[in-house]
Order: C-alpha cells, then structure tokens, then sequence
C-alpha cells in the first residue's frame, strides 16, 4: 500500500504543540516521534532539533486536502523557528515501529507509551501516557523541569495539588512518589485526559480530578485564550496542601501567588514551572511578596522551574 509520509524535526518544546495540533483534527493514532533524524546532507548544521516527528496518511483520494489542513495548521510553528517545515514524501510500506517515546527524566521517572516493553531498572518510576489532546507529553522542558523538583520535594503521605493538570503526567508521578493529589484543570479535555492517566498506571485510589481551579484561578478563562469556556469550579485555598505543583504561564503564578500563601500548610512548597528565565524575577518578586523564599531551582536553557517555600512568621 501507498502511503504519504509527512515529516518535519522539532525543538522539545514543540513536540506537545505538534501533537496536539494534529490529534485535534483527529491524527491522534497517526503520529510517530524518534529522536531527530540527522539528514543524510553533510551540509546540515541544525543544533536545535530533538526529534522528528512523522504522520502517515494513505495515498488515497482525498489526501491533498488533508496535506493542505495539515499544512496550515502546522505553518506557525514553523514561521516561529520551533520546527523545519513539513516535509512530504509517498513512500511504499509505513513503518511498523518508529516510536521511541521512552525517554528518562530526573533520576527515576521513564516516560513511556501504554503498550511500549520495558524492563525497569531498580527505582525507576514508569508514567505511561498515551498520546492525549491534552498538554504534557513529558517532552516539553517544562513538564521535565517540574518532574526535576518534584523528585527533590514530594515525599510519601503529602497532600499535594497539581494545578493544570494536562496530561496528568504530573499527577501520576506524585502519587508514584506515595503522596495523594487533587489534580485540577479548567480544561474540560486536560480532566478526561488525567482520569485516563491515573487509571492507567493504577493510581485512581490516590488521586482526585477535578474540572475547576484554586481561588481566581477559576477566572482567568481558558489558558489560550478561547473565550467559551464556562467558569469552573473554584477550590477554596484552605491551607491543605503540602505542596502545590503548577506548569502554567507566568502570569498566571503571578496572579494566583495570594492563593498559593492560603493553601499550603506552614513550610509548603510551591514549584512554580511553564516560563522561561526571563520572567524568573518577576514571578520570584510576587511570590516572596506573598510571603515564599526560593529554595531550589531546574533549569533547561531558557526554561526555568522554581521551588518556594512558605516562611513561617
Ligand atoms: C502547560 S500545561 C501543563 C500540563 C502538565 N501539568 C505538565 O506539566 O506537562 C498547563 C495546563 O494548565 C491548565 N490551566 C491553565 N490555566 C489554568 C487555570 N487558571 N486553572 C486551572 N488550569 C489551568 C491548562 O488547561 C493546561 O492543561
């Protein structure tokens, strides 16, 4: 059989970009992510690829007009530097296996697909996710800088919220590390996507998903922007948790830094993650505003994940 193989190389933190554009318009099952293919011209001096991700469709009537969609949707992450442009070739015979979605972060976690062979090393901490409309596929810097610090910070028995929760790939890693966790996101996909997460590494007993938010984090609408989303449920900070994790835009910590002092216990830790270090000052200026002390940070790059600790008066 015939099939259309659309390829291009991205940056880490495209991937999940890239992935979720593409499952939105229903390729969800069709994607496949190595690591970045050098080209075969020795000419090539592009550093900053990490993979090459590739979409096959079959070479059918039809297919022209879903290249073009395909196409379209994907043209601004190229125009922003943040992948090569899509490249298109008709090729006999896909690929059976191209995925190597396994990939380590931190000391123990091993991200992998749900069905992907694995035999763990002593400690290793496996987070199966499957490709899911929603942020947090492990790729992206952030996601790896927040897994970073929390490796670090959660220890067994704490009650530990993860706000924007995505994917759930945080969610599961803290109940991995034995903590319980209310996992909340105002993304209705984000929810089913960390419900399917936590069943799926069968750690539902410890973690509770919610559709709503911490405090006036319920009114800050839908992160890119979308102007339908339903105001969703507000969690009442109630100084509950021992930790709060959140991989979230800057401005978000920023307005939410009032409700992050009232829900963590005396001594909480806050990680504060999803911005690059150009902001690092200005969310650390709010937050020891609120009363925090930086304790501890991971940096890829330009991104940056800040943990903060609640000082006790
Ligand atoms: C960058 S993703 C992080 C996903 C995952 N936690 C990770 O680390 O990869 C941010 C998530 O926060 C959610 N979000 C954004 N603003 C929010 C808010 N005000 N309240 C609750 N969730 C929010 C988004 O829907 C999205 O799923």
């Amino acid at each position: 059989m015939s099939w259309i193989e659309l390829s291009l190389n991205a940056t880490h933190e495209a991937v999940d970009w890239v992935c979720t554009l593409l499952a939105d318009v229903g390729y969800i099952d069709d994607i496949q992510i190595a690591n970045y293919r050098q080209p075969d011209r020795a000419t090539s001096h592009e550093n900053d690829w990490a993979f090459t991700i590739c979409l096959y469709l079959p070479n059918e009537v039809g297919a022209n007009s879903q290249l073009e969609k395909i196409a379209d949707l994907l043209s601004p992450l190229h125009r922003t530097g943040l992948t090569t442009a899509l490249e298109i070739a008709t090729i006999e015979g896909k690929p059976v296996e191209g995925r190597d979605r396994t990939h380590r972060i931190g000391q123990r976690f091993v991200v992998l697909a749900p069905d992907t062979r694995y035999q763990p090393q002593p400690n290793d901490i496996l987070l199966r996710l499957e490709t899911s409309l929603s942020f947090g596929s492990g790729f992206h810097p952030a996601t790896r800088l927040s897994l970073e610090l929390l490796e670090r910070h959660v220890r067994p028995a704490m009650n530990v919220l993860d706000l924007g929760c995505g994917s759930g790939i945080l969610s599961v890693a803290i109940a991995k590390l034995g903590a319980t966790v209310l996992a909340l996101d105002n993304d209705n996909i984000a929810v089913q996507s960390t419900q399917t997460a936590v069943q799926q590494n069968g750690v539902d007993s410890q973690v509770t998903v919610i559709e709503g938010s911490l405090g006036q984090g319920s009114d800050l609408g839908h992160w890119m922007g979308g102007t339908t989303q339903e105001k969703v449920a507000t969690i009442a900070p109630a100084a509950e948790f021992d930790l709060i994790v959140a991989n979230i835009f800057a401005r978000v910590h920023i307005a939410l830094t009032p409700d992050f002092r009232q829900a963590v216990r005396p001594s909480g830790i806050v990680i504060a993650a999803g911005f690059t270090i150009d902001y690092a000052d200005e969310v650390t200026k709010a937050f020891t505003e609120a009363g925090f002390e930086e304790v501890d940070r991971a940096r890829s790059q330009e991104w940056v994940a800040l943990a903060y600790r609640l000082i006790i008066v």
